[in-house]
């Protein structure tokens, strides 16, 4: 049996450092890698630094991951423990995001979404990365992604840089940067080898209270962490912290309409308002429209959050106006888990975390309604209706509409909600036809 040891980061770069190819003892590390390549098939991946045939399971040279005659790098931020060091992190992920995505990494550079994880340990925090491909060897570019890490990573900063060798095999060498006038030390290099595909998606299991939240502490918590960052955070906690704290239903039906962008939610929650005599309310409401955008800009941890906790303040609302008349809601707490539970997983719908997973679960303090309606369009038709309304597209809008795999997993992740779960209605017909569907289903739910 060959030895398998698990390795946390600096014990891992202790070991690549001490398992030259020559070591007697080879190594499969345990920290494992996904990446999300072109066409959203992932890629997993580790590292095998002994000198003989890899252990199995880690055999075969990954495919698609190094464009001939590139180069590829990558790197992770370490994983953080206390909730103040993740916010940080977040922060620092997007950040390096938005500097990869701008010159000189624009042209002939393919940034890819990474993630470190244990295989062997399901609690240790996955880290996320990025996988950088460049088309041609190119030393500008890789000196810009140095310089990029030397000023934001914490010292030591560490760079993987991946080529093929003459014989064919794909290596790893792991780099250490030291400072800008002293270069750089290579600490080992590895063989790059597949690593087995795990059960389940490795960020699955860290989406509760990061990308999902249960609770309404769990997403105050992260606000409260950036209110020294985000000015804004405190004026969306100091509305939270007005509402009630388990609000309760009125008498009247409460319905939610969800669904994708341009599947006929303002239309058909609009009807629904005239034909009802309701009241229509909107998750986010209208009170915290002015910190959306600061919020979208911000990582998953803290835009998810915000969303989470504008939920709660929909609920208040919900109660109060519940005792007067039918409330109609147009989004609440399904799109917020749905578009997180897309965004947070990588690949495709067949990633996702299976159904009755609890990310699929209503969170226990927030106010349930008696009705959730999904409304479903083909893509083509939604494309057609985005098009004829001609509004500028937000860039998630853009996301749906070049990445069908994205918009599969929200419309995927939806349908897996459960306690209430959707009731669906095929919203590709007529407004009118829309309409009437809806109202059966409502008449079938509150029978009179
Ligand atoms: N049944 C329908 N048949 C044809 N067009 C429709 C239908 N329902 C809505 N539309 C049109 O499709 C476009 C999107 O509809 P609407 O704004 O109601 O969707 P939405 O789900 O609220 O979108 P978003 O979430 O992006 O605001 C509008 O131009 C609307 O007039
Ligand atoms: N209750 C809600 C409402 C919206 N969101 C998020 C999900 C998407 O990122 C985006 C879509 O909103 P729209 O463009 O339709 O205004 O907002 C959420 O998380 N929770």
């Amino acid at each position: 049996m060959l030895p398998r040891v698990a390795l946390s980061p600096p014990q891992l770069l202790r070991s690549m450092a001490l398992s030259p190819s020559r070591h007697a003892a080879p190594v499969l590390t345990e920290r494992c890698f996904v990446a999300e390549l072109a066409g959203s098939e992932l890629v997993y991946f580790t590292c095998w630094s002994g000198s003989g045939p890899p252990a199995p399971g880690g055999s075969v040279r990954p495919r698609g991951f190094l464009p001939r005659p590139g180069r590829c790098y990558s790197f992770c931020i370490d994983a953080a423990q206390s909730l103040r060091e993740r916010v940080r992190a977040a922060r620092l992920h997007k950040q390096l995001q938005q500097k990869l995505s701008q010159a000189p990494f624009g042209a002939g550079c393919q940034v890819l979404p990474l993630l470190s994880y244990c295989p062997t340990d399901a609690a240790a925090a996955p880290e996320k990365g990025f996988l950088v491909q460049v088309a041609q060897a190119a030393p500008e570019t890789e000196r810009s992604l140095e310089e990029l890490l030397r000023l934001h990573l914490p010292a030591p900063a560490h760079l993987c840089v991946y080529q093929e060798a003459e014989d064919g095999q794909l290596w790893r060498a792991l780099w250490r940067l030291k400072g800008a006038a002293e270069g750089k030390e290579r600490l080992g290099r590895a063989r790059v080898v597949t690593a087995p595909r795990p059960d389940r998606h490795p960020a699955a299991s860290h989406l509760l209270d990061g990308a999902v939240f249960c609770s309404r502490e769990a997403a105050r918590r992260v606000l409260e962490e950036c209110m020294a960052l985000i000015p804004e955070a405190k004026a969306v906690l100091d509305l939270v912290d007005k509402c009630p704290d388990l609000p309760k239903k009125g008498d009247f039906p409460v319905i939610v309409i969800e669904g994708l962008d341009a599947t006929g939610k303002t239309t058909v929650t609009q009807s629904l308002k005239d034909s009802l005599n309701a009241i229509l309310l909107r998750s986010p409401p209208s009170c915290v429209s002015q910190w959306r955008k600061t919020f979208d800009d911000e990582p998953t941890l803290i835009r998810r959050a915000f969303y989470a906790l504008t939920n709660y303040i929909v609920a208040s609302e919900i109660a109060k106006e519940s005792t007067k008349s039918p409330v109609i809601i147009d989004r609440y707490f399904h799109s917020t888990a749905a578009y997180a539970i897309a965004t947070e997983i990588s690949g495709k719908v067949s990633d996702l975390p299976p159904l009755h997973h609890p990310v699929y679960c209503w969170p226990k303090d927030l106010l349930k309604p008696d009705l959730v309606i999904l409304l479903t369009v083909s893509p083509e038709e939604r494309i057609r209706r985005l098009q004829g309304r001609g509004a500028e597209k937000t860039r998630e809008e853009a996301e749906l509409e070049v990445n069908s795999f994205f918009r599969q997993k929200v419309e995927e992740s939806y349908r897996r909600m459960e306690n209430p779960s959707c009731q669906l209605v095929d919203a590709s017909r007529s407004r009118e036809e829309v309409f009437e569907n809806v109202l059966h289903q409502i008449k079938k739910h509150f029978p009179s």
